[in-house]
């Protein structure tokens, strides 16, 4: 359950007049996400989602991530706006976090992932990308190929109780990665996490794209590798070209990539998979005995890794 931090009713009612809205007539924490505390709150104006910013968000980063949420909005992306408040200020503190108010978004997340998902999210990440394209602020992807090692580092005397041989496996992977790393493809603003839980649907179309909270600088084909792991496996674990197949040439329709981008996909995709392996392996070595949220299973990622590396070439993608 994601509410760390419970509100006061009488600091809400303050923080609500701040933003010229008020009162509440429901405020309820949602379940879902880990990261952050995140309420639902419904005024006589409309509804909102009121995110109070835990410690793994970076207080600084957060000028980044609104801004740039504010900039896709106001060019038709269906990402959450967020409020400014009578002060002008998007940014305040509530119970002793930093809090922001973003607008409402309509839909659900996909429980099971059809090919047209994947079709509708391949149009709107390449809208993303191209919208992204003249926002000034600018923050580099601590969690792409440097940021590996330390995380490596910080699992590898305990990764073997995970699945043995791992330290090994996962050293050999990072050493590789590093050696053969892209250094100059196409690059801007990506989401960096846009996995099901963060893209709404309603009706089969994509209604909204949620939690800005990864975004960063980077390949914009290394986004497409994350989309590619995240909707293009089954829940056996099998790969399911045409979902990919769909996703690449829905993108390519909107931006056009090279052909560079699309050799790199296998290469990105292994880096793509380490990452959310490392990440999670980490959690799932460090989380706390009796904590709310149960770590996801890194061995998912493993497995998705060890995928990408028997891959040949983008056309195990499904692409030509
Ligand atoms: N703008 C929005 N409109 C509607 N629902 C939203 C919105 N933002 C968040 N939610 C709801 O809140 C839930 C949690 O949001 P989010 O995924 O951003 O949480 P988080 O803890 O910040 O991130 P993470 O998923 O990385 O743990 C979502 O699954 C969704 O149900
Ligand atoms: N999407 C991440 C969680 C952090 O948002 C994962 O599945 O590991």
């Amino acid at each position: 359950m994601a509410v760390y931090t419970e509100v006061p009713p009488e600091e809400l009612e303050a923080f609500l007049t701040c933003y010229g809205l008020g009162p509440a007539l429901t405020f309820k924490g949602i379940a879902e996400g880990v990261e952050n505390s995140n309420f639902l709150l419904e005024t006589p104006q409309g509804r909102y989602i009121l995110t109070l910013y835990e410690k793994r968000v970076a207080r600084d980063d957060l000028p980044f991530f609104l801004g740039l949420m504010e900039h896709l909005a106001s060019r038709g992306i269906a990402c959450p706006t967020p409020l400014h408040a009578e002060d002008g200020a998007i940014l305040h503190e509530l119970a002793g976090r930093p809090a922001a108010m973003v607008t409402f978004l309509e839909g659900l997340w996909p429980r099971r992932i059809h090919p047209f998902h994947c079709q509708e999210l391949g149009t709107h990440l390449a809208r993303l990308h191209l919208a992204g394209g003249d926002f000034p602020l600018s923050r580099p992807n601590n969690l792409s190929v440097t940021g590996w090692r330390p995380l490596y580092e910080a699992c590898r005397s305990r990764a073997d109780e995970v699945v043995p041989g791992l330290a090994l496996e996962l050293g050999n992977e990072l050493a590789f990665l590093e050696a053969h790393w892209p250094q100059d493809l196409p690059a801007g603003v990506i989401h960096a996490d846009l996995f099901p839980d963060n893209v709404f649907f309603r009706e089969e179309k994509l209604t909204g794209l949620i939690d800005f909270y990864f975004a960063c600088n980077d390949f914009y084909a290394y986004d497409l590798a994350i989309c590619l792991n995240a909707w293009c496996f089954e829940p056996d674990g099998a790969f399911n070209a045409t979902k990919a197949r769909l996703l690449l040439a829905a993108y390519r329709n909107v931006r056009p990539f090279s052909g560079a981008e699309l050799d790199a996909l296998p290469l990105l995709a292994r880096g793509a998979s380490l990452r959310f392996h490392l990440t999670r392996l980490y959690d799932w070595l460090n989380h706390p005995e009796g904590a709310f949220v149960q770590p996801k299973d890194p061995r998912e990622y493993l497995d998705k890794l060890r995928f990408h590396q028997q891959v040949r070439g983008p056309g195990a993608y499904g692409l030509d």
